[in-house]
C-alpha cells in the first residue's frame, strides 16, 4: 500500500455514493488531496446518481466491482450497514491480501467485515460527520486486527485532508458515532427550531437564517478559542433576571440537556444495535 506521500499513485473505489461518501469525495477533491481521475465511485442501481457525481466531481462511475477493486490501492465502504454483509461477500472474490479498505459503516466491526470478506486484509473503521464537505469533519478512526500502524496513518492523512481525526479504541466508534457522527444532526434540528422561532415573531425567514447561522458560528468560535468552559461562556451571558435565564428556564422545563444527553447516548446505542444485527 502507498502512503499519501504518493498520492499520485492513489486510487480510491466508494463503495456507496450516498450522503457520506459524496461529503468525503467531494472534500478531498477540493482540497486537492486526490485529483477525480483516482477516484472511482459504485452503487447499487441509481443510476442518475452516478451521473451527477461524474458530472459535478469528475470522478469516475462503474458497476463494474471486479475492475474497480482491481484498480484500486483503497476501498472506501459507503454503505448502510444492512448491505455490508452482501457487499462484503460478493468483493471477497476480488480483494487482495494487502488491499487498504477504510470503513464508514456505523456499527459494523472490523472482525465482521474481515469475515464477510474472507480475506485477513488491512482495515480501517472511521466515522466521519457530512462536514467533510467543508473540510470540517471531526472523524473517529480505529484499526482493524491486521492493519498496521502506517495503514491508520494512511487514513488518518486522508481524513485529516477533510477535517480533525481522532484515533480511538473501536468499541468507542459506538459513542463517537452518537456524539459527532449524528451529532450535526441534531445541531441542524436545533438550528430549524432558532429559525422557525425568528420567522414566527415576525422576522424574513432569510433573516431569521442568517441570525441562527451567524450565531452558531460565533458560539462555536467562542468554544474553540475561548478560555472558558462551556458553562462558563453561557453564564456571562445570562444576565440576573435578564432574557437568557428566562430562556433557559424554559429549555429546562423541557429538560434540554438531558435530552441531549440520551439522543446522543439513544444514537450510540443504537450503533451497537445495527453492529448485532447485521453480523
Ligand atoms: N450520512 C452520514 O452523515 C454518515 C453516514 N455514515 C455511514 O455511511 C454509510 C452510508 O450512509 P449514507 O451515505 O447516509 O447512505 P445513503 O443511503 O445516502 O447511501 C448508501 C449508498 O450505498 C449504495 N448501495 C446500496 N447497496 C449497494 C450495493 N449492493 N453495492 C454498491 N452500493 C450499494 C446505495 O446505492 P443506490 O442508491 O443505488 O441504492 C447508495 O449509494 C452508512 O453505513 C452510515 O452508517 C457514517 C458517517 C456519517
Ligand atoms: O444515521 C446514521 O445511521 C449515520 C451514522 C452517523 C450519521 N449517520
Amino acid at each position: 500500500m502507498r502512503t499519501l506521500e504518493n498520492r499520485d499513485t492513489l486510487r480510491v473505489g466508494f463503495v456507496g455514493a450516498g450522503s457520506i461518501a459524496e461529503s468525503i469525495l467531494g472534500g478531498i477533491i477540493k482540497n486537492e488531496i486526490l485529483s477525480p481521475a483516482q477516484i472511482y465511485v459504485t452503487n447499487h442501481q441509481n443510476d442518475q446518481r452516478l451521473l451527477y457525481l461524474q458530472q459535478r466531481y469528475g470522478v469516475s462511475p462503474t458497476r463494474d466491482l471486479e475492475t474497480m477493486v482491481k484498480d484500486s490501492t483503497m476501498l472506501l465502504l459507503a454503505i448502510k450497514p444492512k448491505e455490508a454483509k452482501e457487499v462484503c461477500l460478493r468483493l471477497g472474490k476480488y480483494i487482495r491480501r494487502d488491499q487498504l479498505i477504510v470503513s464508514v459503516m456505523a456499527g459494523i466491526s472490523t472482525k465482521n467485515i474481515n469475515e464477510w470478506l474472507g480475506v485477513d486484509c488491512p482495515i480501517i473503521r472511521t466515522m466521519p460527520n457530512t462536514s467533510s464537505s467543508v473540510g470540517l469533519s471531526a472523524t473517529g478512526i480505529a484499526a482493524g486486527r491486521y492493519a498496521s500502524e502506517s495503514h491508520l496513518e494512511i487514513a488518518a492523512q486522508l481524513f485529516r485532508a477533510i477535517g480533525s481525526v481522532f484515533q480511538v479504541a473501536e468499541a468507542d466508534l459506538h459513542i463517537l458515532t452518537g456524539l459527532s457522527g449524528s451529532g450535526p444532526a441534531f445541531i441542524y434540528y436545533m438550528a430549524e427550531a432558532m429559525e422557525q422561532a425568528g420567522v414566527k415573531a415576525g422576522l424574513p425567514a432569510d433573516l431569521s437564517r442568517e441570525l441562527t447561522v451567524q450565531t452558531l458560528l460565533g458560539a462555536a468560535h467562542m468554544l474553540l478559542k475561548a478560555e472558558e468552559e462551556p458553562a462558563e461562556l453561557r453564564r456571562k451571558i445570562t444576565s440576573p433576571g435578564g432574557t437568557t435565564e428566562a430562556g433557559l428556564a424554559v429549555l429546562n422545563s423541557y429538560s434540554f440537556q438531558q435530552a441531549m444527553i440520551d439522543a446522543i447516548l439513544r444514537a450510540a446505542e443504537k450503533s451497537e444495535e445495527l453492529g448485532k444485527l447485521y453480523r
